[in-house]
């Protein structure tokens, strides 16, 4: 076992190390191999109330800083983020699987989060409206919802930690965070980075545990908690706003997808492999923007196939911490065996192999192409969150839109053509949160990361982030002469 400075074993609440009023531990393993990592702290629904309490009776004080204090705070955790960022990579790798290198660009990714809203903090301005009579003045100003949760998926172990807690915290708000049980580390390890960059105590809480049902429960049902903040599986998205509804809870909710990925008769064929091969096998698969379905206009379909299936079968699979690994594992059993499904049912219906078919050792699967896809298979329906590429036929832009358009889903999407009003027209057309035109690589702090459709509600990052942390509080003076 590789030592790690930033293992913590216990939650962080009110600025202490706390272990569960039980003393229950749950183990993390690493997914490459099996091995245990560490055994974290396994808080009940009453631990989790106790940081409840504790984000609440820090807010007061919290709001009250200006926007500059809480950009510094922010400025400190940032740098604190980089000045970690191998030991935070190896540590992300080995809870999660994904390759080292990718781990390394999620700290990139996810610190910079941190700079983007530490720098939005001081320009969250109001409005002053022209008044309907001469006495009286109208004024709009923002301030921070209040206590903020939290809920957080394994595949980003700490980027979806900080898009969440980035505008919340600039907006004046405390936060409560609660990482998934595959992946608590990374969140206890920025946790430990917040305490040093000297967050009061009570601002920022991180509880662990593996009753993730129970803890989001008390997080819903709370009426401390004012916002939560959600990335993960659209049914877990449903459980979590209908047991919001009680107490009328804000909700951001950042759910599954089913992107497609158009490639069209007038596309740059190996750009286009490109770019699928960078959203396919990101993450070996397991992002909510990754290609499920990639399109093919008839004319360029067996080249596209051909220069892909090349592309894929020299993809290197292994564990994530070995140096040109490109696709590490699954990130457990339940996973792996939604790859095999998807693929078995796909062949039973009428795909072919083009490269890759097969599990391998443990949890890693081959980096598969299935040809002459169709659209009554399940991975056509479904997210696959696996390193199986689908690539379907079609004929005009209109089929292609049609297909495309074809799921409850809708979160991001891609297509690749060099003709200007079609790449106009298409995009217009989509019904998604996200394109990517002529391109397979879309996130960044800059822009707005959300969907539409099942794919969830609120957007995340940019100019827009802040306002999902905010309320807008409409002031009328009177009696002015
Ligand atoms: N949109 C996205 O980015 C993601 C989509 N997915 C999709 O979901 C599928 C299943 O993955 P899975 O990890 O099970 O995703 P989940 O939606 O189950 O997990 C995401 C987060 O929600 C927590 N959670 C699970 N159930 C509840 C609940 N009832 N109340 C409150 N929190 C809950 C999990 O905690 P814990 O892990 O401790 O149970 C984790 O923190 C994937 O194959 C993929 O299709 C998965 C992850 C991210
Ligand atoms: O998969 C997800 O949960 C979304 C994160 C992906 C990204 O930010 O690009």
């Amino acid at each position: 076992m590789e030592q790690n400075s930033l293992i913590r074993n216990e939650a962080y609440v009110n600025g202490r190390w706390v272990k569960a009023t039980s003393n229950k531990t749950f183990d993390v393993t690493n997914p490459a191999t099996g091995e245990v990592i560490a055994s974290v702290t396994d808080m009940s629904r009453e631990d989790v109330r106790q940081a409840i309490d504790a984000a609440e009776a820090a807010w007061p004080a919290y709001r009250a800083t200006t926007a500059k204090q809480r950009a510094n705070l922010m400025r400190n955790w940032f740098n604190l983020m980089l000045e970690h960022k191998e030991e935070l990579a190896r540590l992300m790798t080995l809870e999660c699987g994904k390759v080292l290198q990718e781990s390394r660009g999620e700290v990139d990714y996810g610190a910079s989060f941190i700079e983007w809203f530490a720098e939005e903090a001081k320009r969250s301005y109001g409005d002053v409206i022209p008044a309907f009579s001469r006495d009286r003045r109208l004024v709009v100003i923002k301030q921070s919802v209040g206590v903020a949760a939290a809920i957080t998926p394994w595949n980003f172990p700490l980027a979806m930690i900080t898009r969440k807690v980035g505008p919340a915290l600039a907006a004046g708000s405390t936060v409560v965070v609660k990482p998934p049980s595959e992946t608590p580390l990374t969140a206890l390890a920025i946790s430990y980075l917040a305490e040093k960059a000297g967050f009061p105590k009570g601002v920022y809480n991180t509880v662990t545990s593996s009753n993730s049902s129970d803890i989001g429960k008390e997080l819903c049902q709370n009426p401390k908690i004012r916002k939560l903040s959600f990335t993960g599986s659209t049914p877990v998205g449903k459980i979590l706003m209908e047991q919001s509804a009680s107490t009328l809870k804000k909700l951001s909710l950042e759910l599954g997808g089913n992107a497609p990925f158009i490639v069209f008769d007038d596309a740059d064929i190996a750009a286009a492999v490109k770019g699928a091969i960078l959203s396919k096998f990101r993450n070996n698969g397991q992002t909510c923007v990754c290609v499920n379905r990639i399109l093919v206009q008839d004319k360029v379909y067996d080249a596209f196939l051909e220069q892909f299936s090349e592309a894929v079968a020299a993809l290197k699979v292994g564990n994530g911490l070995d140096e040109g690994v490109q696709v590490g594992p699954l990130i457990n059993q339940k996973g792996l065996e939604k790859v095999k499904q998807h693929v078995e049912d796909a062949l039973a219906k009428g795909a072919r192999v083009t490269t890759g078919g097969k599990a391998l050792e443990g949890l890693f699967y081959q980096p598969t192409v299935l040809a002459d896809a169709t659209p009554d298979m399940l991975i056509a329906r479904e997210e696959v969150f696996g390193p199986v590429a689908p690539v379907f036929r079609f004929s005009t832009e209109q089929e292609a839109v049609q297909l495309a358009n074809d799921t409850e889903y809708g979160l991001a999407s891609y297509f690749y053509s060099k003709d200007v009003a079609r790449c106009w027209r298409v995009a217009e057309a989509l019904e998604y949160g996200m394109v990517g035109i002529n391109e397979g690589m879309i996130s960044t702090e800059v822009a707005p990361f959300g969907g539409i459709k099942e794919s969830g509600f609120g957007r995340e990052g940019s100019k827009y982030g802040m306002d999902y942390f905010m309320e807008i509080k409409y002031m009328c003076f009177g009696g002015i002469e």
